[in-house]
């Protein structure tokens, strides 16, 4: 379904003899993504038990894909838990098969986690810690390639008159309201303070895996950072705590797993007073970036659909509660 570009196994195999990693094995289509076309890729390789997946880009501009791909070798060169995109044999993890931009990584071991416990969140809250350390590194290591959150404010702003049209006025209302207060912040001297750096920005229950049992959980790790970009740390974490640590249903905060995640995170990287008083407002930017890009994705007119557009409401009750009270605080 969500293979947009067929690959055979005879392209496949004449495509790998660009990569030192022995013979084609099999190639399997995976369904689940809806931006770029995967693929499960399982060479004669040593490397990774010659297990890889190989990402065909379908939307993403190529300009772009350096600043994402270079972010996930810059973190597992460091013993991140992320993929590690394979060079071939000139050096580039940047190819292209079929006439499209693509990246053969390392397959991550594990499977999603929909009903994360404190354990889950606390590995999670850890490994987020790992990854803003590393994209300080990478930052400083590559200034160049660095990118800023492509779904940010400006994008937000962007999308109103887009989805403002199709919504009740209280909605509305409460859209304008929060782009409004959400300026004002990030345009004052506190936020400009805030620790930042390139971060992965879309760390949803359902690009973390994590293997191991359920009472002995271990974290796979992170992938598609494909919505990656700097933005503050907080704002990262705040995104990662408003889907792993809420009642799903309600979408208030889940004390103990909230508690998990940034206790872990802080224990790698103690947070700042800026950081402390800026949280609250954190929570809402990271509801309000996906409330809008639910909304868009909703209303925006689409061709003949492979895609279920994501409930925006859900994002609405969790901006709703964030703006009555955090829920939870930075230690
Ligand atoms: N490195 C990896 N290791 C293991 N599995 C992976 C890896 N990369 C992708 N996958 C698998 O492929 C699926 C689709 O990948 P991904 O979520 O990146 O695609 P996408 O098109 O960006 O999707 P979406 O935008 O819907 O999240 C994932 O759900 C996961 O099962
Ligand atoms: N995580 C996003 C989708 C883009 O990965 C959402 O749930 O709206």
């Amino acid at each position: 379904m969500a293979v947009f570009t067929p690959v055979s196994p005879a392209e496949a195999a004449d495509w790998l003899r660009q990569y030192d990693l022995g013979e084609l094995v099999s190639i399997e289509g995976i369904g689940s993504g809806i931006e770029n076309s995967n693929f499960f890729f399982n060479t004669t390789s040593a490397d990774n038990g010659g297990r890889f997946v190989l990402t065909i880009f379908e939307n993403l501009e190529p300009a772009q894909l350096p600043f994402y791909l270079e972010f996930m070798a810059a973190l597992a060169a460091r013993g991140v838990a992320v993929p590690r995109p394979i060079p071939d044999r000139t050096g580039a993890i940047l190819q292209s098969i079929k006439g499209k931009p693509c990246c053969l990584a390392t397959r991550l071991k594990g499977e999603f986690e929909l009903d994360p416990q404190p354990e889950h969140c606390r590995q999670l809250g850890r490994t987020i810690a790992q990854m803003h350390a590393g994209g300080l590194a990478y930052q400083e290591a590559r200034p160049q390639l660095m990118q800023p959150n492509l779904r940010g404010l400006d994008w937000q702003q962007a999308m109103l008159p887009k989805v403002a049209e199709w919504l009740p006025a209280d909605l509305a209302d409460l859209l304008r309201d929060e782009l409004a207060v959400q300026a004002g912040h990030q345009s004052g001297a506190q936020y400009a303070s805030l620790p930042r750096g390139p971060v992965h920005a879309d760390i949803f229950r359902n690009n973390v895996l994590f293997d191991g049992t359920r009472a002995a959980p271990h974290l796979g790790g992170v992938f598609d950072f494909y919505f990656a970009g700097v933005d503050s740390f907080i704002f990262d974490l705040a995104v990662a705590v408003n889907d792993w640590a809420i009642d799903l249903d309600s979408g208030a905060i889940d004390a103990a797993r909230a508690d998990a995640l940034i206790a872990a995170y802080a224990a790698e990287r103690p947070f700042t007073d800026a950081e402390r008083a800026a949280w609250p407002l954190a929570l809402r930017a990271g509801a309000l970036r996906f409330w809008v890009s639910r909304l868009y994705d909703f209303y925006r007119p689409r061709e003949a659909e492979t895609l279920t557009p994501h409930d925006p409401t859900h994002f609405e009750r969790i901006l709703r509660l964030r703006r009555a009270g955090p829920g939870c605080a930075l230690p």
